[in-house]
């Protein structure tokens, strides 16, 4: 399998290349030539499989330069009841990603059990072994350069901790985090991580992670690599979960589910639209987002206007204050029947802070062919989303996935199954289940009061060229 840029103008390059590589050289992100296709046999020898056995099948359509031997030892090792051990409601964790039942045909799935109880960790942590493993094979190190809104950077500084090879300098909006996100990350003392708090929003720490990565010399010289989901193997990892949820909710494969996606940078939903491509027999793909509201506009009106930092809200689902999503336009080259000249045209728009319009294009009329629908939840919504579940189902929601819920409500179908992924704990977001709920959410006995702990983390302008000096010093 080889991969090309959404742009168009760099190499095609092979699955290790590419993961160590992040963005394309062109400034597009990677995709696979073509993707591959899921047959009804497939799904029938699949549906009996684990978690890690499924991760290996279709992992094994995507990455065709490590032996086969070598990338099941890799996923058996990732994919286990013991890494994903923070259960909750009842969930079976050898199934790694369970369903909560909510009612008939309505479902969480949980995405949250790994070490920092968010669903990074389904991909980050088998990143983790594969850095490992690609970087011990060709005897090289790594310097991850990456933004979090509050989960990525937790979930790769967990999964890349005390790795002789690699090192990670997390960018992160300060001060937009909840209380135990920051905790997570900047109570750390392993000495290959570096938390680098940016005066700014998540956009603007990923527009750090993109101009750094675009000098190519720089990206050379350093050996800087990518664990946001540009980087594809993140979310070629995110895929299993769709196939995983659609076997548990489903008795036959003649069926078919939906999704509902708390969305963001577009990487979680991104991988459900490839599940789908690859004949996952889904019916909608159902995005919410939260006040911070781009991609449900996009979805409704075809106009993609991303927003400046200064219109983006800080609000009670941080993790989604994202808007400018990376991945959107994996989907969009996609829209636009893989054109990239399209796309170099539409990007050099949105690159430059302006917008573009679909509705009045040809690629419009093909929207409805892949399942998109679309909705927003605000505050207020969250939390009496939130009451309703615990008060209906006595199911404690985070407040992301509450504004997955609140979609899913409105946009479910009859005789349809509705899974809404679960993409983190309530004891990452107190504060608001608090106000909520006037109660605490309960959290795994080891992360018991890490506010407490001494954090370090060093605080910076947005400002390119001294993100690359703080980096040249410490690698
Ligand atoms: C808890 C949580 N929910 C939802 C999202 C949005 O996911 P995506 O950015 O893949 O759209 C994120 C961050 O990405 C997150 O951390
Ligand atoms: N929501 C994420 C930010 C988006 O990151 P990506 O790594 O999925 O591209 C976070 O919580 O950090």
């Amino acid at each position: 399998m080889r991969y090309i840029s959404t742009r168009g103008q760099s190499a095609p390059q092979a699955f290790c290349d590419i993961l160590l590589g992040g963005l394309a050289p062109d400034g597009g992100l990677y995709l696979p030539e073509s993707y591959p296709q899921v047959s009804r046999a497939d799904l029938d020898a699949w549906r009996q499989l684990s978690y890690a056995d499924l991760a290996y099948e279709i992992l094994s359509k995507f990455i065709t330069d490590i032996p086969a031997d070598d990338l099941k030892a890799i996923v058996a090792k990732t994919y286990t009841a013991d890494v994903y051990r923070f259960t909750r409601n009842g969930g079976n964790a050898s199934q790694i990603t369970p369903l909560t039942k909510l009612d008939d045909g309505l479902y969480t799935q949980e995405l949250s059990n790994g070490p920092t109880l968010a669903f990074k960790d389904m991909a980050m942590q088998l990143l983790g072994n594969l850095f490992e493993y690609v970087l011990d094979k060709r005897g090289e190190s790594i310097n991850i350069l990456g933004a979090t809104s509050g989960d990525t950077g937790s979930a790769a500084e967990y999964a890349m901790r005390g790795k002789h090879n690699v090192k990670v300098f997390m960018l992160s909006p300060d001060g937009k985090m909840s209380a135990f996100q920051r905790a997570q990350m900047y109570s750390l003392t392993d000495a290959n991580i570096f938390n680098i708090a940016v005066r700014g929003m998540f956009d603007d720490a990923q527009d750090i992670v993109k101009a750094v990565s675009n000098d190519a010399a720089f990206k050379k010289q350093y050996k800087i690599g990518a664990v946001n989901s540009i980087n594809w193997a993140r979310v070629a990892a995110q895929i299993v979960y769709y196939f995983q949820g659609y076997f548990l909710a489903t008795q036959t494969n003649d069926e078919q589910v939906s999704f509902c996606v708390p969305s963001g940078n577009f990487g979680n939903i991104c991988a459900g639209h490839i599940a789908r491509m690859m004949g996952l027999p889904i019916k909608q793909l159902v995005l919410a987002t939260n006040e911070n509201d781009v991609l449900d506009e996009f979805f409704r009106t075809g106009i993609y206007r991303p927003r400046t930092s200064a219109e983006t809200s800080v609000t009670s689902s941080p993790s989604m204050d994202i808007s400018k999503a990376s991945n959107f336009e994996r989907f969009v080259f996609d829209l636009v029947g893989r054109d990239p000249v399209v796309i170099r045209d539409l990007w050099s728009k949105v690159d430059q802070g302006k917008a573009f319009d679909l509705s009045t294009t040809v690629y419009w009329k093909d929207l409805p062919k892949f399942g998109f629908v679309s909705g927003r939840s605000s505050h207020t919504d969250r939390i009496n989303t939130i009451r309703f579940a615990q008060g209906r189902y006595q199911v404690m929601l985070d407040t992301h996935t509450a504004d997955g819920l609140k979609v899913a409500l409105e946009k479910r179908q009859p005789g349809v199954p509705m899974i809404v992924l679960e993409t983190a704990q309530p004891a990452k977001f107190e504060e608001t289940i608090r106000e909520a709920l006037g109660a605490e959410p309960v959290r795994p006995a080891e992360l018991a009061g890490i506010e407490n702990l001494e954090q370090h983390v060093v605080v910076m302008d947005p400002d390119v060229e001294a993100i690359k000096r703080f980096v040249v010093e410490r690698v």
